[in-house]
C-alpha cells in the first residue's frame, strides 16, 4: 500500500492526536488486510495493496488524507477525504487505542456513541467489529474497557444484540424467538419493544454471549440457503448507574453502539435474479439511509431523517444530542468499485464537516446574524443585483420545490454507468482532487472565506455550502413545524395558525400596501409568533440569504414572511391535508404586523385543514372533468379508509381488532400491548410495520378490507 506523504508524517503523533473531542463525526478510512486464501493465492506472504495510495498534504496543519485508487481504466485519479486512514498492517488494537477508547470514557459522563463500519462485502467490517477468537474486534476490546470503569465507578453494563433485515425486521439475536423488535416513541424517548437487554459481568460471559448469536444467526442462514443474505448487525452496550443495573433502561448512563452494516453490493452489476435484486437494492437503502443521517448530523442540520430506514430509527437515540459517531469505511485490499463509492459516499461527510467547520460557521453567521454590518458592500451589490429579478427568484424558488418535493437524499441508487460514475466521482470529489497543491487550494480554511465571498456572487458561496442547500432548509422549516406539532400539543394551535397565515399572505403585489384586519387576530398573531420562532432558528433558503445580503438593515417583515409562507406551503404541499374556502379573509399587512379585515375581492387561497372528510372539497370544485372529480373521490375515500383503519387499530378491543383482515388472536394481543405503552401507535399504515408485518402484507391486507366493501 502507497502511504504516500503519510509516512513522513509523523504517525506515533497522530496516534496519541485521537478523535477531535469537539466533532460529532469523525470519518476514517481501514484497509483490510490480506486474508490467509488469498496471500496464499498470491504465492506467500509479500502481497502488498497497490491500488491504494494514501496521501497527507505537505502543509502540516491542514488535517485529514487524501485516499486515491489506482484505476487503470481512467486517467484521472480521483482522491476522497478522511480524517484518518488505517493500512492493511494495522489491527484492531490500534483503531480502538486511537478512536475507541475515547468514546468509551466519555459514555459513563453521558455521550452516547456510535461505531459504524461500512464498506463493500468481505471488506473486513466483521473482521473489524467483532474480530475472531485470536484478534478481538474493537466492540471486545471496549467491552473490556467497560467491565474495567463500570467497576472502578460502581455502575453496571448490559448488552442487546440485534439484526435488521432487508425488509426492515429487526430481529434480538439474543432471543431470536421474540416477534420482531418494534421501535417506539414515546414524547422523543425511544423505546424497544422486544429488544432484550443482558446482563454483563465477564469479557468472556460477553464474548459467548456475542459470538454464540453470531454463530447462529450464520448457521440458520445456511441453513435456510441463505447465506447470501445480507443483514444490519447492531450490538448495544449500556452503561447503568446502578452496579446491578436495570432491566428497563431506567438508570442507563449512556450507551455505545457498533454497527456492523451489511456490504455494500451494486445491484446492477450482482447476477441474480429479481427477487435477489429487490433484496439488494433494499439493503443499499438502508445503507444510504444511515449515511445520510450521519451526514446530516456532521451539518449540525435540525432535521434528521431518521424515519427513513428501521435502522436508523434504533440507533436515533444514540445518534442525536451530544452523541459522537465514528464512521469506519473498510477497504477491500484487491481492486474492488464498490469500495470506490463506499468511500465517495462517506468522505463527504468528512468534506462537509471541514467546509462547515471552516468557510460556512464564518460565512453563515455573518450572512444570517449580523448581516447588519458584517457583510462587505461588493457582497451587496451583487446580491442587489441578484435580488432585483423577482423572475430570477421565481425560477429560483420553482427550483427549490422540485429539488424538496424530490427529497433531500444525499445518497442515493448510484449510477454506475462508466460515464456517469465518472461524473459522480468528480463531483463528490469537488474539494479534492489529485495533486496534493489542488487538494490544499479546495479546502479553505477559515480566514480566505471572506475574501472568498468578496470575489465570487452570495449565490455560488451558497451553492457552496452543502449544508445551506436550498431544499434543506426549507425541509428544516418543515421541520420545525412538526416538532413543535410534535413536542407540545399546545403548540399544535400555533402549527395551526401558521398554515391559516401561510394560505392567507395576500399575493406579492398587494403585499406591501394593505392594512387590514380580522376577527382572528388573535390566531393571525399567533401565526406570527411562529413565523419568529422559525425566524430565530434560522431556517431561511438560499434566496433569503441574499436577500438579506442585499440590505445594510434587517429584511422587511413582509419579505420574510412570504418566505415563511413558502416554506411552509411547500411543508403543506407535501402533507395530504384538507383544505376548505376559507369563509372570511384574514389579510396580514405584513410591513407593521397590523391585522385588519378587508373587501378586497380577489381569489381566496384555500385554507388547510387537519381534517380527512372534507379532503376532496376544494380539489372536486377545481376538477375539470368527469374523470378529475372521480380520480379525486376515489383517493379521498381511499385517504378515509386508511384513518378509520388506523383509528380502529389504536382503539378498537380485541374482538373488534380480530374482526380486521389479517389480525388474529397474536397480533391483536401486541396491538393491545403497543396500545399500553403510547396511547396511539398506528399514525400511519407504516408503523404496522411494528407488529411485524412488511409492506407488502399491509398493502395486501389493506386491498383485502377494500375489496370486502363490495362484498
Ligand atoms: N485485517 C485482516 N487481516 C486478515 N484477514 C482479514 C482481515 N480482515 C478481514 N479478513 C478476512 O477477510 C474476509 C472477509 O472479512 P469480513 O467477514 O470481516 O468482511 P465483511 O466486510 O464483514 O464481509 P460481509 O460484507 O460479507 O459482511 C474474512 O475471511 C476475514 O477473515
Amino acid at each position: 500500500m502507497d502511504l504516500g506523504h503519510v509516512k513522513q508524517f509523523d504517525r506515533s503523533k497522530a496516534e496519541s492526536a485521537g478523535p477531535n473531542p469537539g466533532r460529532k463525526v469523525r470519518v476514517v478510512a481501514k484497509v483490510r488486510g490480506f486474508a490467509f486464501p488469498e496471500v496464499e493465492a498470491q504465492g506467500g506472504p509479500l502481497r502488498s495493496v497497490d491500488w491504494i495510495s494514501v496521501n497527507k498534504p505537505p502543509r502540516e496543519s491542514s488535517e485529514g488524507v487524501a485516499i486515491s485508487f489506482r484505476d487503470n481504466s481512467s486517467s484521472r485519479k480521483e482522491s476522497y477525504w478522511v480524517d484518518y486512514c488505517y493500512g492493511d498492517n494495522e489491527e484492531n488494537e490500534m483503531i480502538y487505542s486511537r478512536d475507541v477508547k475515547p468514546l468509551v470514557s466519555a459514555v459513563f459522563e453521558g455521550h452516547n456513541s456510535s461505531i459504524i463500519a461500512c464498506g463493500a462485502r468481505s471488506s473486513g467490517k466483521t473482521h473489524m467489529i467483532q474480530g475472531s477468537a485470536k484478534i478481538p474486534g474493537l466492540s471486545v476490546l471496549a467491552v473490556a474497557e467497560f467491565l474495567l470503569l463500570a467497576e472502578q465507578n460502581g455502575k453496571s453494563i448490559a448488552m442487546s444484540l440485534y439484526e435488521v433485515d432487508h425488509q426492515e425486521h429487526a430481529i434480538d439475536l439474543l432471543n431470536p424467538e421474540q416477534p420482531a423488535i418494534s421501535v417506539l416513541e414515546d414524547r422523543g424517548r425511544i423505546q424497544f419493544k422486544g429488544l432484550s437487554q443482558i446482563p454483563v459481568k465477564s469479557i468472556s460471559e460477553f464474548q459467548k454471549a456475542y459470538f454464540n448469536a453470531c454463530a447462529t444467526r450464520k448457521a440458520a442462514m445456511k441453513k435456510g440457503n441463505d447465506h447470501a443474505r445480507r443483514t444490519h448487525v447492531g450490538l448495544t452496550v449500556h452503561v447503568f448507574s446502578e452496579a446491578e443495573g436495570t432491566e428497563t433502561g431506567s438508570g442507563c448512563v449512556g450507551k455505545m453502539n457498533f454497527v456492523d452494516l451489511a456490504g455494500y453490493e451494486d445491484a446492477r452489476k450482482k447476477s441474480c435474479d429479481n427477487s435477489c435484486l429487490a433484496e439488494t437494492n433494499k439493503i443499499n437503502k438502508s445503507i444510504y439511509a444511515l449515511l445520510n443521517v450521519c451526514h446530516t448530523l456532521s451539518t449540525n442540520e435540525s432535521r434528521v431523517p431518521y424515519r427513513e430506514s428501521k435502522l436508523t430509527r434504533i440507533l436515533q437515540d444514540s445518534l442525536r444530542g451530544t452523541s459522537r459517531i465514528l464512521m469506519v469505511v473498510c477497504m477491500n485490499p484487491s481492486f474492488c468499485q464498490n469500495t470506490i463509492y463506499m468511500l465517495s459516499l462517506v468522505s463527504r461527510s468528512y468534506q462537509v464537516i471541514h467546509r462547515v467547520a471552516s468557510e460556512s460557521c464564518s460565512a453563515r453567521q455573518m450572512m444570517l446574524t449580523s448581516h447588519k454590518s458584517k457583510v462587505p458592500k461588493n457582497v451587496s451589490s451583487t446580491a442587489k443585483k441578484l435580488t432585483g429579478s423577482r423572475s430570477n427568484i421565481r425560477e429560483k424558488k420553482a427550483d427549490v420545490m422540485k429539488s424538496a418535493t424530490k427529497g433531500r437524499k444525499l445518497y442515493d441508487e448510484p449510477s454506475h454507468s462508466a460515464k456517469a460514475e465518472k461524473a459522480r466521482l468528480s463531483d463528490t470529489s469537488s474539494t479534492v482532487d489529485t495533486s496534493v497543491k489542488e487538494e490544499e487550494k479546495s479546502i479553505v480554511p477559515c480566514t480566505e472565506s471572506l475574501s472568498f465571498m468578496q470575489e465570487k456572487s452570495i449565490v455560488p458561496l451558497a451553492e457552496a455550502l452543502l449544508p445551506l442547500s436550498l431544499d434543506d432548509s426549507v425541509l428544516d422549516a418543515r421541520h420545525q413545524a412538526e416538532l413543535m406539532v410534535e413536542n407540545d400539543g399546545s403548540v399544535l394551535d400555533a402549527r395551526h395558525d401558521a398554515e391559516l397565515m401561510v394560505e392567507k399572505v395576500v399575493p406579492e403585489k398587494t403585499v406591501d400596501h394593505r392594512e387590514e384586519h380580522t376577527p382572528n387576530s388573535g390566531k393571525c398573531k399567533k401565526a406570527l409568533s411562529s413565523a419568529s420562532i422559525v425566524q430565530e432558528g434560522h431556517y431561511m433558503d438560499k434566496e433569503n440569504d441574499s436577500i438579506i445580503a442585499n440590505k445594510d438593515e434587517s429584511p422587511p417583515i413582509s419579505t420574510q414572511l412570504r418566505e415563511l409562507s413558502n416554506n411552509l406551503k411547500l411543508l403543506l404541499s407535501s402533507t395530504p391535508l384538507s383544505v376548505k374556502i376559507p369563509e372570511q379573509d384574514c389579510i396580514m399587512s405584513l410591513d407593521n404586523n397590523q391585522v385588519s379585515s378587508t373587501d378586497i375581492e380577489e381569489p381566496k387561497t384555500p385554507v388547510m385543514e387537519q381534517t380527512v372528510g372534507s379532503i376532496d372539497k376544494w380539489n372536486v370544485m377545481n376538477a375539470k372533468s368527469p374523470w378529475e372529480t372521480y380520480s379525486v373521490r376515489s383517493s379521498g375515500m381511499k385517504n378515509s379508509l386508511v384513518q378509520e383503519y388506523l383509528t380502529v387499530l389504536n382503539t378498537a378491543n380485541k374482538e373488534e381488532l380480530k374482526r380486521l383482515k389479517g389480525i388474529g388472536e397474536k397480533r391483536a394481543t401486541y396491538i393491545l400491548e403497543l396500545r399500553e405503552e403510547s396511547p396511539e401507535p398506528f399514525k400511519s399504515l407504516e408503523d404496522l410495520q411494528d407488529i411485524g408485518l412488511s409492506a407488502k402484507q399491509i398493502k395486501r391486507m389493506m386491498k383485502r378490507e377494500a375489496g370486502e366493501l363490495f362484498n
